[in-house]
């Protein structure tokens, strides 16, 4: 049998008044892939990211998250998330730990349960002996580190993230891109949304974006052959150009 997608778009469309802003957007992303949803400016990646997480709703399309379905039960979905926004939102004047436990009670957890999931979290990044210090003291990248810990608290098999390397030095990218592959390989479904084509790896699931549609979606290495990334996507969302160039379609 087939595993069960952890995260299934199909035909999602949605609108703000007479703006269609994602068009029939499908995406697929299975335990322990790593999706990479790229797109330029104003593509519809925060957007997508409104409809997943319950923000903004739709009746067009669908989104199923580890086979429950958001519109039908959004309770059961909404526990299989975690998300990174693309703006940090941690207390910057409460502690590293206390930020973690604080999220942790908004998922229903509390007590010594809390209290564990917060140590394993802060062991796991190399930052346990930081737990006292408040965030306002740790620099970006520790930051969005503990971002990605806290949407992890809850043990979703989902996690979304937006923009996530926005503001932060260029060994920081790195660090966290890695963090999140390693966070793949243990079975998690990665959806990482992003313009930076970077970001990108051969082994990963490459889903890209343009004025609302979804050109391409397959494996990156296979989408963009013997051309560099960057010349696919740069081709692809050439201003002017149409996007209703998908060539494949959704694989
Ligand atoms: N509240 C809104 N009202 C009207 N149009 C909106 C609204 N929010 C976004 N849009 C439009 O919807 C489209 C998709 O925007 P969205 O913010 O989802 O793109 P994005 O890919 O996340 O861009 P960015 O990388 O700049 O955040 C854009 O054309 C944008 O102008």
């Amino acid at each position: 049998m087939t595993p069960q997608p952890g995260l299934c778009l199909r035909d999602v469309s949605f609108r703000y008044g007479s703006r269609q802003a994602l068009r029939a957007v499908s995406v697929t992303v299975e335990p322990g892939q790593f999706c990479a949803l790229l797109g330029p400016n104003g593509a519809g990646k925060s957007t997508l990211f409104g409809l997943m997480t319950g923000l903004f709703t739709t009746r067009e399309g669908s989104i199923c998250v580890a086979g429950h379905d958001l519109a039908r039960n959004p309770r059961a979905a909404l526990a299989q998330i975690g998300v990174v926004f693309q703006q940090p939102t941690l207390d910057l004047d409460l502690t590293v730990r206390r930020n973690l436990l604080y999220f942790a009670a908004l998922h229903g957890l509390s007590g010594r349960e809390a209290e564990r999931r917060a140590a394993a979290a802060l062991e796991r990044l190399g930052m346990a002996e930081r737990a006292a210090e408040l965030v306002r003291s740790l620099n970006g990248g520790h930051r969005r580190r503990m971002e990605i810990a806290r949407a992890l608290i809850h043990r979703p098999s989902v996690l979304l993230l937006d923009e996530p390397t926005v503001g932060l030095d260029a060994a920081a990218r790195m660090a966290i891109t890695d963090h999140v592959h390693d966070l793949a390989a243990e079975g998690l479904s990665i959806l990482w949304a992003t313009h930076l084509t970077d970001e990108v790896r051969d082994g990963d699931s490459l889903a890209i974006l343009h004025q609302g549609r979804i050109l391409c979606h397959g494996p990156a290495a296979h989408l963009r052959g013997a051309e560099p990334l960057r010349d696919l996507f740069l081709r692809l969302t050439a201003p002017g150009d149409s996007a209703g160039q998908t060539d494949g379609g959704n694989t």
